[in-house]
């Protein structure tokens, strides 16, 4: 382990269970800028973000009451394009998260190289107790309350946890509605016949999967002989085990919100139907064993994909995980200190600003297409994010090589290297 990682370890030992979205994110940011010589004050700039629109929501329940909900857009940065990234409905949604998870659409854009910056949103909702109308409603007026901050050259919001398709749906149509005039391009992720892109839904999984595949073959692993545990079978986790099971890896564990499902010899992925399908399910299948969420992170398998929450790796069970290699489908499911314990045994993380950024680069694809008013097939989108993922593979490989440092670190060093200089170029007004 290096002096800095061991140092970490004891800093934030202690302050573990609390770290937030946006402390991760800070601290990974550090220590990605002691690999470059980059102004301080743009380093500073950086740690915060651009703005953050906090709003109310209320909602005409079905039974006739009336309840107020919280949303949030937080603007982290916008040097290289429009503000970019999703809105999630859950429960834990706050400010600070929000922030965290915009500063990583900033990295994650730019390890991809698409002109933009970075964005995330949310609802403090639990989507699972509204009735479909109900989603509706509260969508309609989110989008009526973000309408000033957000447009297809502003803020271009997507799916995330809790929201889908047909969420963006009802954005894109209430926004249009108050503008005049149709905007596809002012979300991203919407179905197809309203200007969406095909392949969107499945890209984050299906760039988990080529990442792991990648990272296998550069330590001469076999994949034909991998076993993978996969926690969260929605848009991410799905895609990501169906696509490795495709290829042919084992999968031997998958898991819902409820629990897991695990085969020793190998889970049909196809035969488990996700999140999208019915949410709560995978629990239900019927495989030979049955465990609990936490115990799928321990497993004895070569790839660990925690598909989920953030927060799941940390001090507490970074020592017990068995998987040699770990692929981040979640956002930020890896803390500070489980980052160092993993540095330390050797457990090589390919971070989520690579692994899962599929999502965003076929939204980049799509807003073209919107752009354009021509939509791509399927086989193209297909070929043309194999085709940027092995160019962002292939720089945040080259930093691994060249200056012996964590995936993390390296793909941290690719984004900031394109952040920063664009903030210097740009520089600061007045
Ligand atoms: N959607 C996107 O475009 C992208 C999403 N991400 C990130 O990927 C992660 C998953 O998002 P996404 O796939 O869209 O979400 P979904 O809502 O589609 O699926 C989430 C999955 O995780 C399960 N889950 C929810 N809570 C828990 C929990 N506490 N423990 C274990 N499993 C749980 C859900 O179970 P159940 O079905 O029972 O609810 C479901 O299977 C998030 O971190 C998100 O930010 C990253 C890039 C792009
Ligand atoms: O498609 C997008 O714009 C962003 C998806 C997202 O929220 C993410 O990658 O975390």
């Amino acid at each position: 382990m290096t002096a800095a990682a061991s140092s970490e370890t004891e800093a934030t030992d202690e302050a573990e269970e609390q770290e937030s979205a946006v402390e991760t994110a800070r601290r990974q940011l550090e220590r990605a800028a002691a690999h470059l010589d980059v102004d301080a004050g743009v380093i500073d700039r950086l740690k915060h973000p651009d703005k953050v629109h906090q709003v109310s929501i209320p909602l005409k329940r079905d039974d006739g009451s009336l309840e107020v909900f919280t949303g949030y857009r937080a603007q982290h940065d916008s040097v290289r394009g429009p503000f970019k990234g999703g809105l999630r409905y859950h429960p834990e949604v706050s400010a600070e998260e929000c922030v965290g998870l915009s500063m990583w659409m900033t990295w994650k854009c730019a390890v991809m190289d698409i002109p933009f910056g970075g964005g995330k949103g949310g609802v403090v909702v639990n989507p699972k107790e509204l009735s479909e109308t109900e989603k509706e409603r509260l969508t309609r007026r989110f989008a009526e309350e973000l309408r000033e901050f957000v447009g297809p050259m502003k803020d271009i919001p997507a799916p995330d946890m809790g929201t889908d398709p047909q969420t963006m749906a009802w954005f894109m149509d209430a926004y249009s509605m108050q503008e005049g005039e149709t905007h596809p391009g002012v979300v991203t992720g919407k179905p197809p016949v309203i200007g969406g892109s095909y392949g969107r839904e499945e890209a984050p999984g299906r760039s988990v999967a080529i990442i792991a595949r990648q990272a296998i073959e550069y330590y001469d692993w076999d994949l034909s002989e991998t076993t993978v545990a996969v926690q969260g079978f929605g848009s991410v986790g799905a895609p990501a085990a169906r696509l490795l099971d495709q290829w042919g890896a084992t999968v031997v564990a998958v898991s819902d919100v409820n629990g897991a499902i695990y085969d020793p010899d190998g889970l049909d992925t196809d035969d488990v139907q996700d999140h999208d399908e019915r949410p709560g399910m995978v629990s239900g299948y019927d495989a030979p064993q049955k465990l609990e969420n936490a115990e799928l992170l321990e497993l004895d398998v070569d790839v660990l994909i925690p598909a989920a929450i953030g927060n799941v790796l940390t001090v507490d069970n970074a020592n017990d995980v068995q998987a040699r290699m770990i692929v981040e489908g979640a956002n930020g499911p890896t803390t500070t200190a489980a980052d160092a314990i993993f540095e330390e045994r050797g457990v090589h993380v390919l971070p989520d600003i690579l692994a899962n950024a599929g999502g965003v680069t076929v939204s980049y694809f799509e807003w073209l297409q919107d752009i354009n008013r021509r939509q791509w097939s399927l086989d193209r989108v297909h070929e043309e994010l194999e085709s940027e993922m092995l160019k962002a593979w292939d720089a945040v490989r080259r930093e691994v090589d060249d200056r012996d440092v964590t995936w993390r670190d390296a793909a941290y060093v690719v984004a900031l290297e394109r952040v920063s200089e664009a903030h210097e170029i740009r520089g600061v007004w007045p």
